[in-house]
């Protein structure tokens, strides 16, 4: 049974598919102090939180079965994700489920902006009628400045041109035809400071997005400029927009999310001419109800079928990639497992080189597997899929990925090698179509030899007897061979045997075959989770 705990107010209709699943339990504990969550993680496999709860490093170390922190919504800012990595826990969200909504609110923010409604509702209700303070403007022909334009920036652009706003887009990856299909201008900075009479904000928060508005960008802007943050706190530099709003250059600020929340800046949050609400972009019943929903959705998925949607510290590939990688994912694992047998050391440096095909996909994932099995010989359960390249870089092992689209003689090929100082290990395997998985290079040797669980790795002098010495020698310990290949450099010269074997290789054959004449070196190789005889299989 898998225990998930909820820490923020989340929708339990949206939670309803891990409520409802036989193999997790959902606990809701919101309002937690960080002691207190603290003190109970270590008994949860996943964490669902909005943006509240603060998944901090000191949390993450006393969260012993922690697999996933799950962010219903966007934002990953309050979650310590390189903690998270270093520690193997994986991080989703749910992007674009909180989309429309986010962009709504921006819209109802921009218009209270324009119509001065919740002042006109304050003063209206407290008894007066004062139809001339309240004097607003049109959004008709003016110009929106939307910096970021993501998700949320595109629908806010869509729903203003609707008001018949002219649009200004600025983000690093808005290229000319995009723009153009949206019928916005792609725009610098610059260009919305100079031009928009309303900007608004829609990135991330990053090193290069803190301080994006700042008092140097507010002096470029048209004078009575209305700026809208339903984005992150600390896009707009709130002590600079306090005194925009002071000197009249920024005739009105809506302003969703904060510094730090809850907001604590009282000369913005009581200013006449801003308007604040407690970062409410994504609450709506139905984006809190999607979020959820598919957050509960991908928890599932990723306990029961290993499938990952949207992961934050993990590569993203196509479900197209994932399908041409299948058949490798597991095959990259097994040769690390058997590489880092062969090298019988810890790497300094790994080499891994893909040919054919699969030089020409994203092949991140692979990589990773590859570098899982290499380090869970020494680190076991610790490394997964999603801390593999980060234990390997504290470890301070370098790695190398070469591609080469040319073949290799196999459609798809990859080479792994490993190196501890003079010596080194090498693995080749392919897919062969129709027959499946096949390692075909060990050290310098060419086999073919399906990856099952017992092997035995050979080297010695090519002279005669000796595959029938090796074979009685495991005979005579009731030791089934399943395959048996041999190869050489020469006649005469250097050869190599590999073994398929029905069951594992003890310390006394093992003296046995070292003692042999002739031999020059034999390695029995385990995979945990290579194929197992048929008689064997449950
Ligand atoms: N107020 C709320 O409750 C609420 C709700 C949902 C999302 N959000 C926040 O809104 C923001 C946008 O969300 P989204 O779903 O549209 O994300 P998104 O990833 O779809 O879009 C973000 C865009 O910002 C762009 N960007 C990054 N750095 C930039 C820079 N330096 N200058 C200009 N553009 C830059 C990216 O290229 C991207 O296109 C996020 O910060 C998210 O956390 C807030
Ligand atoms: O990034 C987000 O998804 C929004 O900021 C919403 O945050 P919330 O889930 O805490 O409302």
């Amino acid at each position: 049974m898998y225990k998930v705990i909820v820490t923020d107010s989340i929708s339990d209709s949206g939670l309803k598919a891990l409520y409802d699943h036989p193999n997790f339990t959902v606990d809701k504990k919101s309002g937690l102090s960080p002691e207190e969550l603290k003190e109970i993680i270590k008994d949860y496999d996943a964490l669902i939180v909005r943006s509240q709860t603060q998944v901090t490093e000191d949390l993450l170390n006393a969260a012993e079965k922690l697999r996933v922190v799950a962010r219903a919504g966007v934002g990953v800012d309050n979650i310590d994700i390189n903690a998270a990595t270093r520690k193997g826990i994986l991080v989703i969200n749910a992007p674009g489920a909180n989309t429309i909504s986010a962009a709504e609110h921006t819209m109802a923010m921009m218009l209270s902006l324009a119509r001065r409604i919740p002042h006109a509702h304050m003063s209206t209700s407290a008894g007066n009628w004062d139809r001339n303070a309240f004097k607003g403007v049109e959004l008709y022909e003016k110009t929106l400045g939307v910096i970021g334009m993501g998700k949320i920036g595109a629908e806010v652009a869509k729903r203003a041109q609707r008001f018949g706003m002219k649009i200004l887009g600025y983000d690093p990856y808005l290229t000319e035809e995009r723009a153009n299909q949206m019928n916005i201008t792609k725009a610098t900075l610059y260009d919305i400071a100079r031009e928009a009479d309303f900007i608004t904000v829609h990135t991330p928060l990053t090193k290069d997005t803190k301080g994006l508005i700042n008092d140097d960008y507010l002096a470029k802007t048209k004078k009575g400029v209305r700026i809208i943050n339903c984005a992150r706190g600390g896009i707009i530099d709130e002590d600079a927009l306090v005194r925009g709003l002071n000197s009249g250059q920024v005739a009105g600020a809506a302003i969703d999310v904060f510094e730090t929340e809850p907001a604590s800046n009282q000369e913005l949050l009581s200013h006449p001419h801003a308007i604040v609400t407690p970062h409410l972009g994504a609450s709506t019943v139905e984006a809190q109800e999607k979020v959820a929903q598919e957050v509960s959705e991908e928890i599932i998925d990723i306990f029961e079928t290993d499938s990952i949607h949207h992961a934050i510290n993990m590569p993203q590939v196509s479900g197209e990639t994932q399908k041409k990688l299948q058949p490798f994912i597991d095959l990259g694992e097994q040769i690390g497992i058997l590489a880092i047998q062969l090298l019988k050391n810890a790497p300094d440096k790994i080499d891994i080189h893909y040919y054919g095909n699969l030089a020409k996909e994203d092949n991140n994932l692979l990589t990773r597997t590859m570098i899982k099995g290499i380090l869970s010989y020494h680190l076991s359960d610790s490394v997964n899929m999603v801390n593999a390249l980060h234990l390997l870089n504290d470890q301070g092992v370098s790695f190398n990925v070469m591609k080469n689209p040319e073949s290799k003689g196999f459609a798809s090929y990859m080479e792994l090698t490993l190196h501890h100082g003079d010596h080194h290990s090498t693995i080749g395997a392919t897919v062969l179509n129709g027959y499946g998985a096949r390692i075909v290079k060990m050290n310098e040797y060419r086999v073919d030899v399906r990856p099952e669980r017992y092997l035995l790795y050979i080297e010695h002098h090519d002279v005669p007897g000796m595959i029938g010495r090796v074979g009685s020698i495991l005979g005579n310990h009731d030791i089934n061979i399943g395959t048996m290949q041999v190869g050489r450099a020469e006649a005469g010269g250097d050869a190599n045997m590999v073994l398929t074997l029905d069951k594992k290789v003890n310390d006394e054959v093992a003296k046995e075959l070292v003692e042999m004449d002739g031999l020059k070196a034999v390695q029995f190789l385990e995979i945990p989770n290579g194929h197992l005889p048929a008689y064997n299989m449950q």
